[in-house]
Parts: C-alpha cells; sequence; structure tokens
C-alpha cells in the first residue's frame, strides 16, 4: 500500500463559511493500480488528489503516504517527500517553454541533487520508457499536445516515484494523442506503480483497475466493468 486516508477529509473556511470539500474518507491506493477519481466540477476530487499528493494536509483523520503519518510532519519534510514518492502530471503539461524535453525531464534531479552523469542517464531512460527519445532536443512549442504530455510523464518518471498523480491528463489532448497517454499511464500502474487519475472523461474508464467517484465531497468505490 503506498497512500491510506483514515477518516481523513478536509475542509476550507472562508470568513465565517466553513466548506467541507472532502467529507471523512477512508481509501487505500496500493502498487499496480490505476484508480480512476471521477465526478462533477466541484465535488473534491482535485481536494483528494491534493491530498494524496501530500500538497495539503488533512483537516480530520489520518494520511499515510509511503508509510509516513502526513499529519505530523512538518512542510519540509513533507516537501521532500512530495519529490521523493509522488510525481506530478498536470493538465496543461506545465512544461518550462526555454528549455529542451530533456531539460525539462532532468529537473527534478537536479531539485534532488542528483550528478549530472546520473541524471543524464536516468532521463535517457525516462524518455525511452514514454517513446520520446527522438523528441528529446525539442522544445515544448515544437511538440504536439499528446507529446509534451508524454515529455511531462517522463519528468514526473524521472525520479523513479512509487506514485503518480495526474489531474485531468489527457483534458488537452485529441482522441489518439489520449489513447497513447493513458496506455503510458496504465503500463506504469501494470508494472507496479501506484497510479491516481482525476477526470471528466468517460473513456478513460477502460484504463482503469479502479474507479472511486467523489460526489458532493462524498467518495464511493464503483464497479469497474468496463475494464480492460
Ligand atoms: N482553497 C480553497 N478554499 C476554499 N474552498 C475551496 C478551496 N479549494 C477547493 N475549495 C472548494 O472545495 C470544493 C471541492 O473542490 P475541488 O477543487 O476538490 O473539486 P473538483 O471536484 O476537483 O472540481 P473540478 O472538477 O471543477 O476541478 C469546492 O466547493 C471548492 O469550491
Amino acid at each position: 500500500m503506498i497512500a491510506e486516508l483514515k477518516g481523513a477529509g478536509k475542509e476550507y473556511r472562508t470568513g465565517d463559511q466553513t466548506i467541507v470539500a472532502l467529507q471523512p474518507t477512508t481509501l487505500q491506493l496500493n502498487e499496480g493500480e490505476l484508480m480512476l477519481i471521477i465526478g462533477p466540477s466541484g465535488s473534491g476530487k482535485t481536494t483528494l488528489l491534493s491530498l494524496l499528493g501530500c500538497v495539503i494536509y488533512p483537516s480530520y483523520g489520518d494520511l499515510w503516504v509511503n508509510g509516513q503519518h502526513v499529519n505530523t510532519l512538518k512542510e519540509t519534510a513533507l516537501a521532500r517527500l512530495r519529490l521523493d514518492t509522488i510525481g506530478f502530471v498536470f493538465q496543461n503539461f506545465n512544461l518550462l517553454a526555454p528549455l529542451t524535453a530533456e531539460e525539462n525531464v532532468m529537473m527534478p534531479l537536479q531539485l534532488q541533487g542528483v550528478g549530472s552523469a546520473e541524471a543524464r542517464t536516468r532521463t535517457e531512460q525516462a524518455l525511452k520508457t514514454v517513446g520520446m527519445t527522438d523528441r528529446r532536443k525539442n522544445l515544448p512549442k515544437q511538440l504536439s499536445g499528446g507529446q509534451q504530455q508524454r515529455i511531462a510523464i517522463a519528468r514526473a518518471l524521472v525520479t523513479n516515484p512509487k506514485l503518480v498523480l495526474c489531474d485531468e491528463p489527457t483534458a488537452a489532448l485529441d482522441k489518439d494523442s489520449l489513447g497513447v497517454v493513458m496506455h503510458e499511464l496504465r503500463t506504469l500502474a501494470d508494472g507496479g506503480k501506484s497510479v491516481a487519475v482525476v477526470t471528466h472523461d468517460p473513456r478513460l474508464k477502460q484504463y482503469a483497475h479502479r474507479i472511486v467517484e467523489v460526489d458532493n465531497g462524498y467518495v464511493r468505490e464503483l464497479d469497474n466493468t468496463s475494464a480492460i
């Protein structure tokens, strides 16, 4: 198990108003599975992903990620946990425009202080994993949306994280690129990583081992009969 919520939830206070973004939730995310997180806008999907990603602390309940009790970690320890354990993939790729594909992929290793020879080897490997070796010298603007997302996946993978978290990773992609990117993510999960994907797109269901639905802050697991 890579992540566990035990009665963990989140509320936000704005002025004298309290919004329960995520009701107390008990959920485990295991190695080797791709979990889809679906639900209407404003239901709490991103909040759940942010808890799994150690981006926010739970307001109540307990959260463990990679065996660490997130509730009790200080900000700096949390940042280290994120850098070492988690890879993030976003809707708009978030690649740095002036850097080449391979420089973008290498960036997290530089943040970790990995030496340049090892960083180069691992970057090459990550680019190979997503089939983008031949485009490594390209700038993001020279790549299609699908190719940029594959570079973003390589960047998420280069630190060899146990957990890969994706927020609407296919929202900006056409049908063909969607298939390529989801196939990549599914392959990662089949290879032993934990992958969680927030989406509005029902076409992604076929790639999931598990589907959870978030509705008005309540999380429930669905039967996944459309899985491949
Ligand atoms: N930082 C914040 N401060 C106050 N309220 C917040 C904050 N973040 C989220 N919320 C509220 O919590 C609820 C859940 O938001 P969340 O972003 O998790 O939903 P979502 O399902 O990801 O929505 P979408 O699909 O539109 O991205 C919403 O009512 C939202 O307005």
